[in-house]
């Protein structure tokens, strides 16, 4: 299995992120979130909508399945953690890298960013969004082989932190 895995909290840049490692690494990048709705031919938001979150897990950890054979960078969905059966593929899986950040910075980024709705952002109130970051900090910890603090980090650091510690882990 040779592809990276980048999880973390919305905002934490692993679309971004990802984009910019799979480039500098010749690989394809692919985002689960873009995936899921090709596969889905619907929007995230209105999937949540519709069928509900319990129903967008387990769809998005069938497509996981799929996706991690692949010799890619994956930005996985921000939630990709809440669920035991995805938590298990990210368990025997060699590179899974937690981007992460403090909340303050994430909070700002995902409030800027009004290109991508997140549903489960845009129904909590700031204090209810700083629990589900503070609740799921632990489950990124538990799966991560790498973790990378991009706080204090340019774009090139982050790239660089990734590919040498993957490098590491290799050797
Ligand atoms: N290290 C960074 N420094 C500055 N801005 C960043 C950084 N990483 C991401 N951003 C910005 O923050 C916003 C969210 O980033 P991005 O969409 O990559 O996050 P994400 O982890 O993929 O979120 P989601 O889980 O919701 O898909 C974007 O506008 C992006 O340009
Ligand atoms: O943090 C989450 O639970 C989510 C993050 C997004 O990437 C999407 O996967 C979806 O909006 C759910
Ligand atoms: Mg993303």
């Amino acid at each position: 299995m040779k592809s990276i895995v980048l999880i973390g909290f919305m905002g934490s840049g692993k679309t971004t992120v990802g984009q910019r490692l799979a480039s500098e690494l010749k690989v394809p990048f692919i985002d689960c979130d873009d995936f899921f709705v090709s596969k889905e031919k619907m929007s995230i938001a209105d999937f949540f909508d519709r069928y509900g979150e319990t129903a967008f897990r387990k769809k998005e950890s069938e497509h996981l399945a799929d996706l991690l054979h692949q010799n890619a960078v994956i930005a996985t969905g921000g939630g990709i953690v809440m669920n035991e059966a995805n938590r298990q593929q990210l368990a025997a899986h060699p590179c899974v890298c937690w981007l992460t950040g403090d909340f303050e910075t994430i909070y700002q980024r995902i409030n800027s960013d009004k290109a991508n709705v997140r549903p489960l952002a845009e129904e909590k109130t700031p204090e209810e969004l700083y629990q589900l970051y503070n609740m799921r900090q632990k489950l990124y910890r538990e799966a991560a082989d790498i973790i990378v603090d991009t706080e204090a980090l340019s774009m090139s650091e982050i790239i660089e932190k990734i590919i040498t510690a993957r490098e590491r882990s290799l050797n």
